[in-house]
């Protein structure tokens, strides 16, 4: 197994067997040149940063040393909650990036940066050699890839376009076939993680496709992830990413009722949190939004819109292979009846609120 470890705040890469260091410094060439091709052997004692490894092992198969043609120019559609912590990390990383969003003014944090911008997604994809896509659902990531003035229409042998939003197997099918016409090598790499994982660099990428298109831009996926994982076709991706926000969202519908339960019964739901935390159903998701659900406060990290639309897509997945999924079903019910509240663009775990309202 090859093992790549990596700083999170210096991105210093250190391997145990590749040159990722040196693959990394060619794709950002404007790195100061202490991050550059340091041998592994020559880093000091004592760290500059405080050190948080990142380990890459996963069904991940090779890393960065793969590669040999390097885009030094990189795109980035979508500055939404995840587009623009991701497009940020790669140009602290000093990374030449490029900027679009539907909504202009969300690009201007960006460019304050150094980020350059292209007032649209072909004319971004026409000047990067990489461009990265994290768009809200399958309708406006089919557009922007492929519709007028769509990132295809700049897309060429070369370049590449790698759709980090999370979108059904078909609608990436799709994506794939417009990308792959003009010549263009293409990856879909959904993320698990969210907001703050996003700004601390630490998602985890789901990607299927291309494979020498996942080792060019490994590098790039390892400044904005803590890990990867190539699953083969295209659809792979989009599936591995919706079983997972099924099961997640599943999670926080039961999570919900709960909390409620307990709190109806005269227990402490506090209590309820911390005892949950501490057994087997433990995860960081209850810990994390359990106290502000109690409060009724959702600040949005996951908005509530998109877990609906993940269980929406899960189900259609579950269908096309006659899956049964009762509770999913039973999940999305529940997403679909907060988001009648008026609660899309809270956090997804505002759902607690629909079953308040349905006392
Ligand atoms: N937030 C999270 O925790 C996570 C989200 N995801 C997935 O990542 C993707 C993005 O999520 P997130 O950043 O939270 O979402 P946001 O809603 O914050 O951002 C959505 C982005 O899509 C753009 N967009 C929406 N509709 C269109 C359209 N018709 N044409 C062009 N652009 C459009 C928005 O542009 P504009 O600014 O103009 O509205 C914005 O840039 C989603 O697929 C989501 O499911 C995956 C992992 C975690
Ligand atoms: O798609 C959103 C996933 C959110 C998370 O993994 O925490």
């Amino acid at each position: 197994m090859t093992l790549l470890v990596k700083s999170s705040y210096s991105h210093r890469f250190l391997s145990s067997s590749t040159p990722a260091m040196s693959v990394c410094s060619s794709f950002c060439p404007q790195l100061p040149s202490y991050f550059r091709q340091k041998p592994i052997n020559s880093l000091p004692t004592k760290p500059l940063f405080p050190l948080s490894f990142k380990v890459f092992s996963s069904q991940a198969t090779g890393v960065s040393a793969e590669a040999d043609e390097l885009p030094g120019r990189i795109g980035f559609l979508g500055m939404g909650i995840m587009g623009t912590p991701m497009a940020q990390n790669l140009l602290k990383a000093g990374c030449d990036v490029t900027v679009w969003n539907r909504t202009k003014s969300k690009c201007d944090p960006l460019i304050s940066l150094g980020a350059k911008y292209q007032p649209s997604p072909d004319e971004v994809a026409a000047s990067c050699d990489v461009t990265f896509a994290m768009l809200a659902d399958p309708e406006s990531a089919m557009d922007v890839a492929c519709g007028k003035h769509g990132a295809a229409s700049g897309m060429g042998p070369g370049k590449g376009y790698v759709d980090v939003s999370t979108v059904d197997g078909d609608t990436s099918k799709l994506i794939n076939g417009h990308i792959k016409a003009t010549g263009a090598s293409f990856l879909e790499a959904p993320v698990s993680g969210s907001k703050k994982p996003a700004e601390d660099g630490q998602l985890i990428f789901l990607a299927a496709g291309d494979k020498s298109l996942y080792n060019t831009v490994a590098p790039l996926l390892d400044i904005m992830g803590k890990s990867r994982f190539y699953l083969g076709d295209v659809g792979n991706g989009a599936a591995m990413k919706l079983v997972v926000n099924m099961i997640m969202g599943s999670m926080m519908a039961t999570f919900s009722e709960g909390l409620l339960l307990s709190e109806k019964v005269g227990l402490d739901p506090n209590v309820l949190v911390e005892v949950v935390s501490q057994g087997a159903i433990s995860a960081p998701m209850y810990s994390l939004k359990g106290p502000s659900m109690i409060e009724s406060l959702y600040p949005t990290a996951f908005p509530l819109k998109h877990q609906q639309k993940d269980l929406r897509l899960a189900l259609g997945l579950a269908e096309s292979v006659s899956q049964s999924t009762p509770i999913a079903a039973a999940a999305n019910e529940l997403y679909k009846v907060a988001k009648s509240h008026g609660l899309s663009d809270e956090d997804f775990s505002a759902v607690i609120e629909a079953l308040k309202a349905k006392k």
